[in-house]
């Protein structure tokens, strides 16, 4: 297996509480871009597929230039370079994004069945689009590490041991290369990394797993906000970040209050969260910033518009700190 490269100003170590994570060895200025990464796996939501170029994830309005698209599956990119760059890629996915999963979900209820497949399939076409990448499969098996499933994670552990009994049905479903027992391992692994696509509007177009920044921790007191832009995933310094200090973004909105924001961390994430504002403690140094709804503490903010950093194209209610 090769071994995750690690740029020099980051260290990778392991923490009882939260597995694995990154810190700086380097001070960090505010704004400064901390580490970029490119994705190695992708889904479009099949809704967004026609707008959002499935190579750079470029975002073009329906009422704009059409994007090109590239065959009957769907998949739409924004030039012929990506459409191009693209092609090894896309003769491995294209096809299998539409697959349904038999069954309807694992839920006793109609809804939650529903909700339980789609997020099934959402991490079937992400382990797809990772088993068709051309950069080596050791690159997914990175991110299979028992060891980060730490004492905080009893919903991850919950869905391994679930997972591990339709690895027979996964083995069917997906025509990829994966070792047999692997199978269901592999799918938790793109589920617990993914990272949400958004559109302009703000709006949720799709998932990607990126290797370095599937290292880095939770915070709803983040030092960093975490940005995709032409398709590469970037991570800046909300604030002056200390060399040995641990990167953290938020991976939930803020939206909805404390209650909502550790149901929806639990629910998602399967880990439940200890940080200062879980905690209810005080935040120093934190009531004179803007919370955007993605968790992040924004650094720039139009007073007019309301428009931040983090979804630059989204008018935002701005969030007040105080708990
Ligand atoms: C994107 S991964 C982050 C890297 C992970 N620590 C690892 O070792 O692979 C997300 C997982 O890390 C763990 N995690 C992240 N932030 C955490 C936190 N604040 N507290 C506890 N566990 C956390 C959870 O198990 C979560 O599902």
């Amino acid at each position: 297996m090769t071994t995750l490269v690690i740029p020099g100003n980051l260290e990778l170590l392991s923490t009882e509480h939260a597995g694995r994570t990154l810190r700086l060895t380097t001070d960090a200025r505010k704004g400064t871009v901390v580490l970029t990464d490119t994705p190695f796996c992708h889904v479009i939501h099949q809704k967004f597929r026609s707008t959002t170029c499935d190579l750079c994830y470029t975002f073009s309005e329906t009422d704009g230039e059409p994007l090109l698209q590239a065959c009957e599956c769907g998949i739409h990119y924004c030039s012929e370079a990506c459409q191009l760059k693209a092609l090894p890629r896309h003769q491995g996915v294209c096809g299998f994004t539409n697959r349904e999963i038999g069954g309807g979900g694992v839920g006793r209820k109609k809804k939650s069945a529903n909700r339980n497949n789609k997020k099934l399939m959402t991490s079937v076409n992400l382990l797809l689009s990772a088993v068709s990448n051309p950069l080596p499969l050791a690159t997914l098996y990175n991110q299979i590490d028992e060891s980060s499933i730490s004492v905080s994670t009893p919903g991850k552990k919950r869905r391994l041991e679930d997972s591990d009994k339709c690895e027979v049905a996964l083995k069917q479903m997906m025509p990829c290369p994966l070792p047999a027992g692997s199978y269901a391992h592999a799918l938790n692994t793109v589920h617990f990394n993914a990272i949400g696509l958004y559109d302009a509007h703000g709006d949720e177009s799709g998932f990607l797993v990126s290797p370095l920044m599937a290292m880095v921790n939770h915070s709803c007191v983040p030092n960093c906000c975490q940005l995709v832009v032409d398709g590469t995933v970037t991570l800046t310094a909300l604030r002056h970040i200390e060399a040995g200090e641990e990167l953290s973004y938020s991976y939930v909105s803020m939206e909805g209050g404390d209650r909502a924001r550790m149901e929806s961390i639990l629910d998602t994430w399967g880990f439940e969260c200890n940080c200062r504002r879980c905690r209810g403690e005080p935040q120093a140094g934190f009531d004179k910033e803007h919370v955007c709804v993605c968790g992040s503490i924004c650094l720039q903010v139009d007073r007019t518009t309301s428009e931040c950093v983090c979804h630059p194209a989204k008018v935002l209610p701005l969030l007040s700190k105080s708990r």
